[in-house]
């Protein structure tokens, strides 16, 4: 059994030395940026404040393409739409008070109103993150074609120019694009690092695990591009009055593959690099396009080119690897989850039939569980088990048939909804995410019960008993702050088996999580699984090959063959059946 702390856990505190030491770098920036117009002559201040304006557009596709996996090459339509509407009311209405807070905020809202519909149309249930980049492709094309359509009124293809500008002169510019970066880097640093940036990180390792966990993959995403375009457009209002022009180029995708390139070569998921990427080629780019336009484009292609195939983590990649010190966090004890009576049926399945094409791969399933039964599901390769525990978990798939979890239908419901009703799913596969510890798994998986913040990591995690158990059985509980990519095979499925477990469901479905594993590491869980449905009343439908570990363990047993659910008994009645003999006659595994 784990060692319980039954305090509870505490929240850890973000400024680490480290925190403390980057503080100190933003304030000497911060000294740099106020007293850099001393020094620095008009032009430079000029391209600089256009550079730091860019190292913000880069730190908003770093957090939507670093961190959370969205390739996009649309930031410019949310730019340009910023810096046209400035330019626009500025233009047409006339300059003033009043029209530059107008200004100020249609340069926000439009743009967040623009990504709110981009992210709804990129992330539906079971768009593709293919479907979503060519989205973002589209969106800065069709932009920049209509203010190329606009006339006088957007200026065409010259752009709008001479329009009345917030009077603060260069230098002020050169300081607020400063503080703006400074500031905005800050907060995303601080938000990458909080739990709710775990979240982001989890939907970029692996988005299917993430929903089975209950997280509203699609939320999360449409909601980050709405703020990030928002802070687009308020780059773009920044850049509208610095710069004092606005060209239909700025929303076009040219703009945004730039932002791409500015982040890969700085070193995606760093916050910093993808900033000083920016601010270092624009900054070159502005000294060296006018001697030489052509080749400084070849020259940012060639190393684009060279850094995606030698140094995919960019410059940032150059620095040393910071080493996890933290502290393992630690571990509390939740109550299970209160035993339900075992009278009525947990799940029913009537009539389920489902068909690829013309390919009938489950037809006339019927089956139910209850609350403290372990029901195994056996047989052939190909049978439809795997498709059976899909159905079962996600409402979303094309089935006829009913399918209700404690009265509840899930027809329609997505895996993320299926989750809230109480189902939790194992994968045959280990499902874990690859570039997190143990504990931060863990952490996730309790993401729907404990609402992760957006400026704090929890250094302690509340698990119920059956979960701590898994870790303490499997040796888990010592190795919490060790990364996922580094754990065996048995390890990872007993990783993702907590991680179900540490969501309370109240019916577990297993697809075969014996697979590979020693026979030591099978009896464990066997332990487990038995304690978790006998003791705890959890219910479970398990998939599996092993006949031997489905006796020592299950209530019942049903044997799917050719789609049809062809026997469902108590298990030495199946197993000393004649069919189950036939059908398993020369598979039966060790
Ligand atoms: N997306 C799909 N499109 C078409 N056919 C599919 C799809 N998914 C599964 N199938 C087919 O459905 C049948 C049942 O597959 P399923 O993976 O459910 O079987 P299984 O009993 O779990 O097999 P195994 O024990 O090998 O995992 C197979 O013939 C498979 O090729």
């Amino acid at each position: 059994m784990a060692d319980r702390v039954h305090s509870s856990p505490k929240r850890g505190r973000l400024l680490t030395r480290h925190g403390t030491g980057l503080a100190l770098l933003g304030l000497l920036t911060l000294a740099l940026v106020l007293l850099g117009p001393l020094f620095l002559d008009r032009f430079t201040q000029n391209v600089l404040t256009r550079s730091m304006i860019y190292a913000m557009m880069a730190i908003t596709v770093d957090l939507l393409w670093g961190y959370t996996g969205i390739l996009t090459f649309g930031q410019s339509a949310f730019f340009g739409a910023g810096a046209y509407a400035t330019a626009l009311i500025l233009t047409h209405v006339g300059g003033g008070a009043q029209n530059f807070a107008l200004a100020l905020v249609l340069s926000v809202i439009l743009p967040m109103a623009l990504a709110a519909l981009v992210g709804w149309l990129s992330f539906y249930h079971k768009s593709t993150p293919l479907y979503a980049s060519v989205i973002s492709l589209v969106v800065p094309i069709v932009l920049s074609q209509a203010i190329f359509a606009g006339g006088s009124f957007t200026g065409s293809s010259s752009g709008l120019v001479g329009y009345p500008v917030m009077k603060l002169g260069a230098a002020n510019y050169f300081r607020l694009a400063g503080v703006a970066l400074i500031l905005f880097a800050g907060l995303a640093w601080i938000i990458v690092r909080s739990d709710a940036g775990r979240v982001l990180i989890a939907i970029r390792d692996n988005p299917l695990r993430a929903a089975y966990l209950g997280i509203r993959t699609q939320r999360v995403q449409i909601i980050l591009m709405t703020v990030l375009g928002g802070v687009a457009g308020l780059c773009g209002f920044l850049y509208a009055n610095a710069g004092r022009i606005v060209a239909p180029e700025i929303a076009g995708f040219g703009f945004g593959t730039q932002m791409i390139v500015w982040t890969a070569l700085g070193g995606r998921a760093s916050i910093f690099g993808p900033a000083l990427g920016a601010i270092g080629i624009d900054y070159l780019g502005a000294q060296l396009s006018g001697s030489m336009p052509y080749v400084w484009q070849l020259i940012i292609g060639v190393l684009f080119v060279v850094m995606i195939l030698f140094m995919p983590r960019g410059l940032a990649g150059l620095l040393p690897r910071r080493q996890r010190t933290a502290a393992a966090p630690t571990l509390a004890t939740l109550p299970d989850r209160p035993q339900e009576s075992s009278k009525d049926a947990l799940l029913s399945v009537t009539g389920l039939r489902k068909a690829y094409g013309n390919f009938v791969v489950l037809d006339g399933i019927e089956l139910e569980v209850r609350p403290g039964e372990l029901i195994s599901v056996v047989g052939p390769n190909g049978a439809g088990k795997t498709t059976f525990l899909r159905c079962l978990s996600d409402g979303t798939e094309t089935i006829q048939g009913t399918i209700t979890l404690a009265g509840q239908n899930i027809a329609g419901r997505p895996p993320e909804d299926v989750v809230a009703l109480g189902i939790g799913r194992k994968f045959q596969v280990a499902s874990v995410f690859e570039s997190m510890t143990v504990a931060e798994c863990l952490r996730l998986a309790r993401a729907t019960h404990e609402r992760p913040t957006l400026w704090n990591r929890a250094s302690g995690i509340h698990l119920p008993s059956a979960a701590l158990d898994i870790l303490a059985l499997t040796g888990l509980d010592k190795k919490l702050a060790e990364p996922v990519s580094g754990l065996s095979h048995g390890m990872r499925q007993s990783l993702e088996l907590a991680m179900v477990v540490a969501m309370l469901p109240r019916l577990i479905l297993l697809d075969e999580p014996t697979a590979g594993l020693t026979k030591a590491e099978r009896t464990l869980i066997g332990e487990v699984l038995k304690r978790l449905t006998q003791e705890l009343g959890y219910a479970a439908i398990l998939i599996e090959h092993d006949l031997d570990f489905v006796k020592e363990i299950s209530q019942r047993i049903v044997v799917l063959h050719q789609g049809r659910l062809v026997m469902d008994g108590p298990v030495e009645e199946v197993v000393n059946s004649e069919l189950v003999r036939s059908i398993y006659s020369g598979m039966a595994h060790d």
